[in-house]
């Protein structure tokens, strides 16, 4: 049996890409706040953007999909799920939103997160939705020719409930003393759970309900505004790759966690730095071809229609359409290439 000691990871050096990190994001933290005192309402209208992000995203490295409309009308809640993919898609909307108001009494310990698996389920039947594993499951990776190869045996079903609860005490044990750094453990802490991998499904996604989860309670709120999930699922192979290099050795407690740790990290800080990006950009006084200027001013050589979209995520797409129009009418911008590859750059 595994056993999880997690004043241990104490002991080990960080090298200077860990500590750099770490010292970013605390910076960029503590700007959020003083943003967020600024102009509270206006970047409320993050977080509505920031939802459905997440939720499209999260599903979709998993393979569960609808169309963009059913999936805003999903997330707020303006219409009841149609298939199997609506209803996993209406549940990880759920768990979003009880995390996003209740973060702070919700504790890390395994009866929480089973509640939270169970809500993942509400909208369809799963005897399995809240309960731990009863089948040996594999992490595997389906290939174009259709073989399938298995990447890592998670641990077994008997051993998983124990597991789980050893890896919420020592979170909470060493968050609690302040005996460790919150930005280290929860990788380590994300990454236990996901070798421990102990549902039958929904695990993917319940690790990044956690990961939003422990970040929120321990003052890191950048993924409600900047989706999280989004920016995982736009390198989904890197997020694959450092995972599997991660899992070696995770059994005999010799894996080096240090890849995942810093894939994660960066996560965080790159969504700070696009939440810095966006503030000046949700003004509301602003029309839309003044916030898609701004946008493009931030832009360096040459970018694409949903470079501005992601800059601009309140806006519609045939706003910003409209609006690069104008622009390159005006002599702002040039326009190059054609049907999926147009994309522009600044002349001024
Ligand atoms: N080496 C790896 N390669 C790919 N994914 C990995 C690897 N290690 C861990 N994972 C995690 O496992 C998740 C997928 O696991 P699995 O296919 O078992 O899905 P699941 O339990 O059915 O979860 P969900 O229902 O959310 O898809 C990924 O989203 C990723 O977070």
């Amino acid at each position: 049996m595994r056993i999880f000691n997690y004043s241990k990871i104490q002991e080990q050096k960080w090298d200077s890409d860990i500590l750099g990190l770490i010292a970013a994001i605390y910076k960029e933290a503590g700007k959020q706040e003083l943003y967020l005192k600024q102009r509270p309402d206006e970047l409320e209208k993050l977080v509505e953007i920031a939802k459905i992000q997440s939720t499209e995203a999260s599903n979709a490295i998993e393979g569960i999909r609808t169309t963009n409309t059913r999936i805003r009308q999903l997330v707020e809640e303006k219409t009841t799920p149609r298939n199997r993919d609506e209803q996993e898609i209406a549940g990880y909307r759920d768990v979003l939103n009880l995390i996003h108001e209740n973060f702070d009494a919700i504790p890390v310990t395994q009866n929480y997160i089973l509640q939270l698996h169970k809500i993942l389920y509400n909208h369809m039947n799963n005897p399995m939705a809240g309960r731990t594993k009863n089948v040996q499951n594999y992490i595997s990776a389906t290939y174009p020719d259709g073989h399938v190869e298995t990447l890592f045996t998670p641990l077994s079903p008997y051993e998983t409930p124990e597991a789980l609860d050893s890896i919420c005490k020592e979170y909470n044990r060493v968050i609690g003393n302040m005996e460790m750094e919150p930005l280290i453990i929860i990788p380590v802490f994300i990454h236990d759970f996901l070798c421990i991998h102990p549902f039958n499904d929904g695990n993917g996604r319940m690790s990044r309900l956690l990961t939003t989860l422990l970040l929120y309670r321990c003052g890191f709120y950048v993924g409600k505004y900047i989706s999280l999930e989004a920016k995982i699922a736009k390198n989904k192979d890197l997020y694959y790759n450092v995972l599997g290099q991660v899992q070696t050795g995770w059994h005999e407690g010799t894996e080096d966690i240090v890849p995942f740790i810093k894939y994660l990290l960066g996560i965080i800080l790159s969504a700070y730095k696009d939440f810095e990006d966006r503030f000046d950009l949700v003004e509301t006084k602003l029309s839309a071809l003044e916030t898609v200027h701004r946008a493009t001013m931030k832009k360096i050589g040459r970018f694409t229609k949903q470079d501005i979209r992601e800059l601009c995520p309140s806006l519609s797409i045939s706003s910003i359409e409209g609006a690069l129009r104008k622009l390159v009418a005006a002599g702002e911008l040039k326009r190059e290439g054609a049907g999926k590859n147009i994309c522009y750059y600044r002349l001024k």
